[in-house]
């Protein structure tokens, strides 16, 4: 198995509410997005990176990652308006590994053995995804008003990295633009073509960094050597 990896990086981050784009925002002594490259391009089966940016970001993205000494190949492309447009280019300017994994450059404390962990799971499932497990009761709200309580035991929470083998996930994307199906995760158009999608439990610590609160929870774990 030999692993690309797709790092999506070209958001605007609003909810994060900050002047700068959220995946340039410090965390530590390095930006966000360059955590997640880092901590992805140490796992063994990744051959090589490709980070999806702002057409404006990829000059000060190269040269952040020049800076960071990344140990596989990179390299650099422009995203577009969603995110799944910017999976899409992605895509595109990956080479020709047999598997594909697509991680938000907002994620920035995966954990590795979550990811060697996934990749194992490609052995045996041509999609697999990290997740966790719903701790709290959720409600189906409507008008403010609690009308059912879900079952918790079938509810996770969708993560990245997701990964695929490189064929289903280019079906599933060409797919999506002929039909112009939508969706926020990659898994959600792979099982619209009905493929099964393995769940492979990810540590609650891989959250995405989405608004101010996020950040500093990151600040505090990242201290803790998470
Ligand atoms: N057009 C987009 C939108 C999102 N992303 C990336 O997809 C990941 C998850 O998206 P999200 O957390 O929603 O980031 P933003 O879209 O930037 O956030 P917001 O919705 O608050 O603007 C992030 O790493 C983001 O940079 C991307 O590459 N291209
Ligand atoms: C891909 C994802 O991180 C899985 O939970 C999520 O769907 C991204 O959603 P966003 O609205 O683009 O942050």
């Amino acid at each position: 198995m030999n692993v690309t990896a797709i790092i999506v990086a070209a958001g605007r981050g609003r909810r994060m509410g900050a002047a700068e784009k959220k995946q340039f925002l410090l965390l530590g002594q390095k930006p966000i997005f360059l955590h997640a490259v880092e901590r992805i391009s140490h796992v063994p089966a990744i051959r090589d990176i490709v980070v999806v940016t702002a057409a404006e970001d990829i000059v000060r993205t190269s040269h952040l990652m020049e800076r960071a000494h990344i140990p596989v190949p990179t390299r650099i492309t422009a995203g577009g308006p969603e995110r799944q447009e910017s999976v899409y280019q992605g895509i595109l300017a990956a080479g020709d590994s047999s598997h594909l994994l697509v991680h938000d450059g907002a994620r920035p404390l995966v954990q590795q053995d979550d990811v060697r962990r996934l990749l194992a799971a490609l052995h045996d499932h041509p999609a697999a995804i990290l997740a966790a497990p719903v701790k709290d009761t959720v409600k189906w709200v409507e008008n403010g008003r609690a009308e059912r309580t879900l079952p918790r035991e079938k509810l996770w929470l969708s993560q990245t990295p997701q990964a695929f083998s490189s064929d289903l996930l280019r079906l599933a994307h060409e797919r999506a633009r002929a039909e112009h199906w939508s969706a926020t995760d990659d898994a959600s158009l792979v099982e619209q073509l009905g493929i099964p999608v393995h769940i492979v439990t990810g540590s609650p610590f891989n959250f995405k960094i989405t608004t101010p609160e996020d950040l500093t929870l990151a600040e505090a774990l990242l201290e803790k050597g998470i």
